[in-house]
This record gives structure tokens, C-alpha cells and sequence, in this order.
């Protein structure tokens, strides 16, 4: 099958914004040297020649570094926004001008046009796809079968990706290998919680300036984000209440020293709200009735779900744009709630998303996965494939080396002790 050239060559805000983007995609270099490694290894073998690849990703600067890193492997690779407001529109310049590779995003692209970059990555016929929530893979399994002939496989970035893949193999849909990336250690523990945690107050404090220190937060949902968001958030002096469905999880919270309510209960203590659930309407109606007048809400977790922001529009009389990225609704109660980032990740909306250091093992891990499935090309059966472990430690050895970090090795005595029953004292 040949390839079918995109449509376009290229959709982005303003090509003149190239420079900037160099500056800034030169600075996150700085914090990525594990994918740096990767890269002048591609460079030299060659791994995706004459394979396409499409990338679904928040286009920013170190999303940059792993196109830049498949490209010097010899893909020939398009790249769209996998979040309407996600895209820093000098990085998307910069990558068509100076590597030549076509980008597709735009910060504030409306919901047509973040589908039509769907269909124009989905028209590059992929043989990989590198997606970040499921929605190019949803849209070939629903809407493209006759391509995924084409296919060698896919890679998820987060957790509601893998969430959505689960469901397809569930129901016998997922007939080509895909990576779960996210599940990866090198990914989800540091990505999801340190780079939420730190990202998503950079994008609260970017949009709304507010001091943190003394303010009551409510923090839904303490996975690994959750975690890292509420750390962060008590570290900022913070009083920090979690909501939980999963037993188990509100009790880790609890013994953290966290207050846990159920978000009927916390709706009216919280100063700020901030998601990270993965889940619908996770702040409705019943909630926002009874808030504070002036309440923040924000998410950090899926799409524009987790807040039911039709319901608040429903009652607001006026919907004010009071500072970039932060809406007052002014409600017929007369009382105000305030929505940041139109209810989309804040992070990544608001701010830069997390910071090229934990990018840099998150995107590690989606090169290898990559280079995994077209090394293993044909022999994989149709499912959901977790990262190698050796794959895993390697990125965290290369981490710790370039962070110039020792640990110890354990010594012969050592293991043969720990692989042993016999001597119990
Ligand atoms: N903002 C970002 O850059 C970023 C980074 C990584 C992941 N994510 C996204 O954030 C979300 C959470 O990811 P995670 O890795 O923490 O997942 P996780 O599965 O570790 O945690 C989600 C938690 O939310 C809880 N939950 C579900 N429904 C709830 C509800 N109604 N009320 C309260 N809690 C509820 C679950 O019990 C779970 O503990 C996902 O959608 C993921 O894709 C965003
Ligand atoms: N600076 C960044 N550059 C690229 N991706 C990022 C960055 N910061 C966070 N991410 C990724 O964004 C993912 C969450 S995106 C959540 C799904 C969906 N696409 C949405 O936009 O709602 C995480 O798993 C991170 O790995």
C-alpha cells in the first residue's frame, strides 16, 4: 500500500513563530538527555525507514524532541494536537520549518478542526500510531477498518488511553498490538504524579495569580496524579482535602495525612477544585449549587468531562473572560464560579504542561515502544502489551546516570541470599 500524502502539509497558527519555538525547544534539550541518546541512536540505525507514523500528542517543546528523535529513526511522521488547547504554536512552527515535519495543531482550534486533523493523521495511512487519550485508534477501529491492515501497532501515553483500549479489547475490538506506555514505572510514577502535580499548580497559579498558601483545595481523585497534585498543593501550605471512590485509595490518603470527604461534603469548604479522576462530571450540578462565591474549579485529568460545564453555563447569567484562560460564570443566584482552562487540562492549557525532565522518561519509553513493536513486527498477537521491564530499568539507569547519580550493586552474598529459602535468619 503507498502512503497518501496529507492534504495539507501542514496547519499551524503562524510559521513566523519559528525562532521562538527553536529557542524554547533547544532549552527543554537541556533535561531530556535519556530521549537525546535514543535519538543519535536512531540517527545511526535507522529503525522506522520507509514506516509512517502519525503522532498524537499536546504539541509542545518536548513533544518536539520525540518527533525529532522518530524523524532522525527515519519515520516518516505527521504530527497532530491530541488536546485543543494544548498546543504552544512556535514549537508547531518550528518543527515544519526547520525539521520538516507536518504539524497539525493549533492552540484553540475548535472541536471540527481537532477532528479534521484526526482524519488528515488518519490519512497518512500509519503503520505506527503514537496516541495520547485513544482518539486516533477509537476513530480507525470505528471508522477505518480497511487500514489497520497497514498497521504494526500503537502506543498509549496516558491512563484514560489505556482505560479506553482495555474496553476495545474487551469487546474483541483491538486486533493490532498496542504498548501501554503509561504503565510503565518510568512513566507513571514520576509523568502522572510529579509532573502533575507540579504542572497543574503551575497552570492554576499562571491563570489566576492567587496565593495557595492558607486556601482549602479539594483535590478529586488520588491516583497517581491526584497523589503528586495534593503533595504539591500541601507543600504550597495548602489545606488539602481528597475526594475517592476506591476505598483503598482514601485510605493511602488518609494515612498521608489527608483530609477525605465526599465531594457533597467538600463542595461547599473548597476555595479551589481541581480533577484528576478520569471520570465524568466529577463536579455537577449539586456541587457547584452549594460552592462558595468565587470558587475555583479546574481539571487535570480527561478532556473536558470531569466538570459539568453545561449544567454551570445553564445557570450563569453572564460568562465573563476575566483573565487569559479563566472564565467568571456569574450565576443567576448571583454567586460566581470561577473555570479555568474551559474546564480542559490546566496544565497543559494554562501552563507549559509537565517539564521536560519527566518528559524525558515518558517519551523514552514511547520511542522504544515504537522501535519494540517494528523490531517485533508479525509476531505479535493482537493485544495489550506492557513495556519490558529491562526497557523500564534501562531508562531509569540512563536517568540516574545523566543526573549523575551512583547506587549500589548487589554483592555476590547478596543474591544468592535473596534467592534462597533455606537460611531464614
Ligand atoms: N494533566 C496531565 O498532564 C495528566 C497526566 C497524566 C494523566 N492524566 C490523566 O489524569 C487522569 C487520572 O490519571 P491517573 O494516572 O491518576 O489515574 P489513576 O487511575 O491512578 O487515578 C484515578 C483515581 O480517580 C478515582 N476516581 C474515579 N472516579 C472518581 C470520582 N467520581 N470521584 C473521586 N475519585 C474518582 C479512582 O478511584 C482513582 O483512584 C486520567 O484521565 C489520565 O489520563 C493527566
Ligand atoms: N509537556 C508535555 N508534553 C507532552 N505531553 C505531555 C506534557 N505534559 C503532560 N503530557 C502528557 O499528557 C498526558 C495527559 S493527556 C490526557 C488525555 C487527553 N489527550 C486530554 O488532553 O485530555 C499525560 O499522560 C502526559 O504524559
Amino acid at each position: 500500500m503507498t502512503a497518501t500524502a496529507p492534504r495539507l502539509k501542514h496547519e499551524v497558527k503562524d510559521l513566523a513563530l519559528a525562532p521562538l519555538g527553536r529557542q524554547r525547544i533547544d532549552w527543554a534539550g537541556r533535561e531530556m538527555p535519556v530521549l537525546k541518546q535514543i535519538r543519535d541512536r536512531f540517527e545511526k540505525e535507522k529503525p522506522f525507514a520507509g514506516l509512517r507514523l502519525v503522532a498524537c500528542a499536546h504539541v509542545t517543546t518536548e513533544t518536539a524532541h520525540l518527533a525529532i528523535a522518530l524523524k532522525a529513526g527515519g519515520a516518516d511522521a505527521v504530527l497532530i494536537a491530541s488536546n485543543p488547547l494544548s498546543t504552544q504554536d512556535d514549537v508547531a512552527a518550528c518543527l515544519v520549518t526547520d525539521y520538516e515535519i507536518p504539524v497539525f495543531a493549533m492552540k484553540g482550534e475548535d472541536a471540527e478542526t481537532y477532528s479534521r486533523h484526526v482524519q488528515i493523521a488518519l490519512d497518512h495511512r500509519p503503520n505506527i500510531i503514537i496516541d495520547d487519550g485513544s482518539d486516533v485508534v477509537a476513530e480507525l477501529v470505528q471508522h477505518r477498518q480497511d487500514q489497520i491492515k497497514d498497521l504494526i501497532g500503537t502506543t498509549e501515553e496516558t491512563t484514560t488511553g489505556i482505560v479506553r483500549l482495555r474496553a476495545m479489547l474487551a469487546d474483541g475490538v483491538l486486533t493490532f498490538p498496542a504498548m501501554n506506555v503509561n504503565d510503565a514505572d518510568t512513566k507513571h510514577f514520576f509523568d502522572n504524579r510529579y509532573g502533575t502535580g507540579q504542572s497543574t499548580l503551575d497552570g492554576i497559579i499562571r491563570a489566576t495569580n492567587i496565593l495557595l498558601a492558607g486556601k482549602t483545595i479539594v483535590v478529586a481523585g488520588y491516583g497517581w496524579c491526584g497523589k503528586g497534585t495534593a503533595l504539591r498543593a500541601r507543600g504550597l501550605g495548602a489545606n488539602v482535602i481528597v475526594t475517592e471512590i476506591d476505598p483503598i485509595k482514601a485510605i493511602e490518603a488518609v494515612m498521608d495525612g489527608f483530609r477525605v470527604l465526599p465531594m457533597s461534603e467538600a463542595a461547599s469548604q473548597g476555595d479551589l477544585f481541581i480533577t484528576v479522576t478520569g471520570n465524568k462530571h466529577v463536579v455537577r450540578g449539586e456541587h457547584f449549587d452549594v460552592m462558595k462565591d468565587g470558587a475555583i474549579v479546574c481539571n487535570s485529568g480527561h478532556f473536558d468531562i470531569e466538570l459539568d460545564l453545561k449544567y454551570l453555563a445553564s445557570q450563569a447569567k453572564e460568562i465573563k473572560t476575566v483573565r487569559p484562560f479563566t472564565e467568571q460564570y456569574i450565576l443567576n443566584s448571583g454567586k460566581s464560579v470561577i473555570v479555568l482552562g474551559e474546564g480542559r487540562l490546566v496544565n497543559l492549557a494554562a501552563a507549559e504542561g509537565h517539564p521536560s525532565a519527566v518528559m524525558d522518561m515518558s517519551f523514552a519509553n514511547q520511542a522504544l515502544a515504537c522501535e519494540y513493536l517494528v523490531k517485533n513486527k508479525g509476531k505479535l498477537a493482537p493485544g495489550l502489551y506492557s513495556i519490558p521491564t529491562e526497557v523500564d530499568q534501562e531508562i531509569a539507569r540512563l536517568k540516574l546516570q545523566a543526573l549523575g547519580i551512583a547506587i549500589d550493586s548487589l554483592t555476590a552474598d547478596q543474591v544468592e541470599y535473596i534467592n534462597s529459602w533455606q537460611s531464614g535468619t
